[in-house]
């Protein structure tokens, strides 16, 4: 299989389509040999996660559903950074609407990737705070450049990673792990998070990183689809139930949560203190 992906790589024949996106906050690009899907997030500078961009994400999604596609790379067009995360700007002094509609897109986007019945590779090539650490936590395997920063940061900012964050979390580093994690809003350097399980992998550069993703992708291919995908949604279903039977509630514990004022002065110091960086 190795050698077939070198084969594609070095080829002639490009065999390599881009998959048309309304938009170019995603670049998607489908290998029509493997089927193995490259999707890169695009939103300049730090892919901050707002409603357009988790939309964009929704549609790739749902179309990759009608695609011959046997496997996703999740990674990003951004030097630095993965993700940093849902964007601030959309819970700081949004309207109700705005907000219900933003966390609603949220919830959609997270239901497909962590369901997605393929194998799933977060090639985590810059910081991945927050709801970038829950991006790279809802793929099957991650991998992740040195010197970079992963974790669920939301206690360091006032604010509460929501409960299938905080499961997702649980799923991958164990119970314990999770809860000191947590509570203290642990940012962990690639290193330590390959420590204890948060990614599986370190790469030692960029170009590693991504012939890391087609390796693990490589011995994927090789297992009967139907089987691969009938554990990976067993082990997955308790927490895609917990979320799905829960939608409103989580939802109005989002809008109560973000419109108290304290809420509402954490977000306005910590984007001030983003700003003057
Ligand atoms: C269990 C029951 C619970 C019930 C209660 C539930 C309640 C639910 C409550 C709400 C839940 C919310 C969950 C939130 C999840 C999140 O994801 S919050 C976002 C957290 N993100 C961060 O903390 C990361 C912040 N960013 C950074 O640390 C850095 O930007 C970086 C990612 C390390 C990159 O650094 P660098 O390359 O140096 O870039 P910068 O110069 O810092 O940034 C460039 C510009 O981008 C802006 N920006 C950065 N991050 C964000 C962001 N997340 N949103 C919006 N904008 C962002 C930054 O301000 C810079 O802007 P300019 O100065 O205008 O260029």
């Amino acid at each position: 299989m190795f050698v077939l992906r070198q084969c594609l790589t070095l080829g002639t024949k490009s065999s390599v389509r881009n998959f048309a996106a309304a938009t170019n906050l995603v670049n998607v690009k489908i290998n029509e040999d493997t089927g193995v899907v490259i999707m890169e997030l695009n939103k300049p500078p730090v892919n901050s996660l707002n409603y357009e961009l988790l939309e964009a994400m929704h549609r790739t999604l749902v179309k990759l559903e009608n695609e011959r596609c046997s496997g996703m790379i999740l990674t990003s067009s951004s030097p630095n950074t993965f993700s940093a995360g849902l964007d601030l700007l959309e819970m700081y002094k949004p309207t109700v609407d705005k907000a219900r509609k933003f966390w609603g897109m949220l919830q959609n986007t997270w239901i497909k990737l962590y369901s997605a019945p393929y194998p799933t590779v977060a090639a985590i090539n810059g910081h991945s705070p927050a709801g970038g650490c829950l991006l790279a936590m809802s793929c099957e395997y991650r991998i992740m450049v040195p010197k970079k920063k992963i974790g669920l940061n939301e206690t360091q900012l006032g604010i509460v990673a929501p409960q299938w964050f905080q499961d997702c979390m649980k799923n991958i580093i164990g119970s314990r792990q999770a809860e000191k994690a947590l509570i203290a809003g642990t940012l962990f350097s690639s290193e330590e998070a390959a420590k204890i399980g948060l990614i599986d992998e370190l790469a030692t550069d960029k170009e590693d990183l991504m012939k890391k993703a087609h390796d693990f992708m490589d011995e994927q291919l090789g297992l009967p689809p139907l089987a691969r995908s009938t554990v990976k949604i067993g082990f997955r279903k308790d927490t895609l139930n917990r979320l799905i039977n829960s939608r409103e509630v989580d939802t109005k514990y989002f809008i109560d949560f973000i419109f108290q004022p304290k809420v509402q002065e954490s977000l306005e110091m910590y984007l001030q203190a983003l700003k003057k960086k």
